[in-house]
């Protein structure tokens, strides 16, 4: 982080908290050999305090964006950029961060846990507060009220010493974006954290997604399969096809006869109240494919 680094040529560093420019990425395959690009060009700015949903058909590479986001998989070709609060929100490319500095600033949940027997819950979100110890801080216990904090903003205080893989579905989400609440970062990326969820739970999740995001001043980038979802809980939707952004707008904008027939492959109608473009408001009608 001391060495000099280049500034990037088109996002603002006031308002943008992350930016990747014409970024491929994709996956080795047996072990060395580069596989096809997964993500080809993709150019995205993102401001600090948006709530951004990634959308797109299954395999289309939004985990794997959000891994790019999350410094989890190095781009091929292209640029990451993470504003520096300490540099006064300057844009500072992701190759100049260490592990733990850029884990101060992002955070991301991901879809399932690795399996933990007898990991309890705050052993786990424990965990999430690795970026802000030093390295003799490993050998400590935590300190601090972050944990706690943590807990209790995802309502888990009564389930802290319980473990983790005799948690519900729905509390074990909760215990994942706990985990990541603690790490006290500044943009949260979450990767389909309605996964396996009803329909009361996935409600619950994406409230309390919205109500901590509000809360904490977070920025998040969020992977929904549900377009009612991503259109009532975030500002701003990307659509992805095949590694590239081919939509990128307001709910009311993106979610379209067009968004359905286009991205997804299927027919379909989408509605929208009486209160107008009300983003909160728009539910989609799809066909039956199969019909
Ligand atoms: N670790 C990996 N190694 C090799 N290929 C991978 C790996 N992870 C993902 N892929 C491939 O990359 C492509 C994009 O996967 P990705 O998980 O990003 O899609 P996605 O849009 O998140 O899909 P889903 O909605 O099903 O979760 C797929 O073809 C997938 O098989």
């Amino acid at each position: 982080m001391t060495a000099p680094h280049p500034q990037p040529t088109t996002a603002t560093a006031a308002t943008t908290v992350l930016t990747v420019q014409d970024v491929h990425a994709g996956y080795p395959v047996r072990g060395r050999r580069p596989g096809p690009d997964v993500l080809r060009s993709i150019d995205l700015t993102i401001p600090s305090g948006q709530a951004l949903a990634l959308v797109g058909t299954n395999g289309c590479g939004k985990s794997t964006l959000l891994q790019v986001l999350g410094g989890g998989l190095a781009p091929r070709a292209g640029r990451v950029y993470l504003a520096d609060p300490d540099r006064g929100g300057e844009l500072v490319d992701r190759t100049r961060w260490s592990a733990r500095a850029a884990a101060r600033q992002v955070a991301l949940m991901h879809q399932t846990l690795p399996p933990m027997p007898g990991v309890t819950v705050r052993r786990l979100v424990e965990q999430g507060r690795y970026p802000h110890r030093g390295p003799l801080g490993m050998l400590a216990g935590v300190t601090g009220t972050e944990v706690d904090d943590a807990l209790a903003a995802v309502d888990l205080v009564a389930f802290a010493d319980r473990p983790v893989d005799r948690l519900s579905g729905g509390e074990r989400q909760r215990a994942r974006l706990a985990l990541a609440l603690a790490q006290q970062p500044r943009v949260l990326l979450l990767d389909e954290p309605t996964a396996h969820l009803d329909l009361a739970h996935q409600l619950r999740m994406l409230h309390l997604i919205d109500r901590v995001r509000r809360e904490r001043g977070l920025t998040a980038v969020v992977v929904l399969h549900d377009l009612d979802h991503a259109a009532r809980f975030t500002d701003r939707i990307v659509a992805v096809r095949d590694g590239r952004v081919v939509m990128d707008g307001p709910p009311a904008e993106v979610v379209t006869a067009e968004l359905l027939a286009d991205v997804f492959g299927v027919r379909g109608r989408v509605v929208r109240d009486d209160r107008g473009s009300s983003a909160s408001r728009i539910r989609c009608l799809v066909d039956d494919p199969t019909d």
